[in-house]
C-alpha cells in the first residue's frame, strides 16, 4: 500500500495540499495520504521527517509559498536545505512544491500556478514510488511543473512528448 505524505503551510496563499490530495485520489484510489499542515516553509523539514518516521510515508510532497521579500527568499533557501537534509537522512524523496508569490503576474495566475505545480508534482511523487523507472522516458524533455514545458533542445535524439 503506497503511503504518500503531504506537508503544507498556513503561510501559503493557496491550498496546494488540497490539490495534491485531489490529484492523487483521482489517480489511484488505493493510495493512503497523510497530511500535516504547519505554519510555514521552515517548519516543513521536521514535518516531513515526522511523516516518514511517525506515519510511515514512502514519499512526501512538501508545499510552500515563499513571499516576495528578500527575507522570504532566504527563508526558502533555509527550508530547502532542511528538506535536502531530511531526504539524505531518510533516503526518501521529498518533492518540493514551492511557488514563489512573485512568480505570478496576479492572484489569478498565482492560484492557477499553485494548483498546476501541486498537481503535476503529485503525479511525479506517485510515479517515483509506484515505478521508479517511469520517469526515464521523459528524461531530457524539458518538462516543467506549473508553467508550460519548455521541451528538449532542437535536434536532440529521440524524445517523447507526453
Ligand atoms: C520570513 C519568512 N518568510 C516565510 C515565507 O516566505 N514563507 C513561509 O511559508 N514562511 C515564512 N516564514 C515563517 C517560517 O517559515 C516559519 O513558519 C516560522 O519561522 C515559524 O517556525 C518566515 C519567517
Amino acid at each position: 500500500m503506497i503511503r504518500i505524505g503531504v506537508a503544507d503551510t498556513t503561510f501559503a496563499r493557496y491550498d496546494m495540499g488540497r490539490s495534491v490530495i485531489d490529484e492523487l485520489q483521482k489517480t489511484d484510489t488505493g493510495i493512503v495520504v497523510e497530511r500535516y499542515t504547519v505554519p510555514g516553509i521552515k517548519d516543513l523539514p521536521v514535518a516531513c521527517l515526522k511523516l516518514f518516521r511517525e506515519r510511515g510515508c514512502d514519499i512526501v510532497v512538501a508545499c510552500g509559498m515563499p513571499g516576495p521579500k528578500p527575507v522570504d527568499k532566504i527563508s526558502a533557501q533555509i527550508a530547502s536545505t532542511g528538506l535536502m537534509q531530511v531526504q539524505l537522512m531518510t533516503g526518501k524523496h521529498i518533492i518540493e512544491v514551492f511557488v514563489h508569490e512573485d512568480e505570478a503576474r496576479d492572484s489569478k495566475e498565482l492560484a492557477w500556478l499553485s494548483d498546476r505545480r501541486a498537481r503535476e508534482h503529485a503525479l511525479n511523487a506517485y510515479h517515483l514510488v509506484r515505478d521508479p523507472a517511469y520517469l526515464t522516458r521523459f528524461a531530457g524533455q524539458g518538462l516543467r511543473q506549473g508553467f508550460e514545458d519548455v521541451g528538449p533542445v532542437e535536434g536532440s535524439v529521440g524524445g517523447y512528448r507526453h
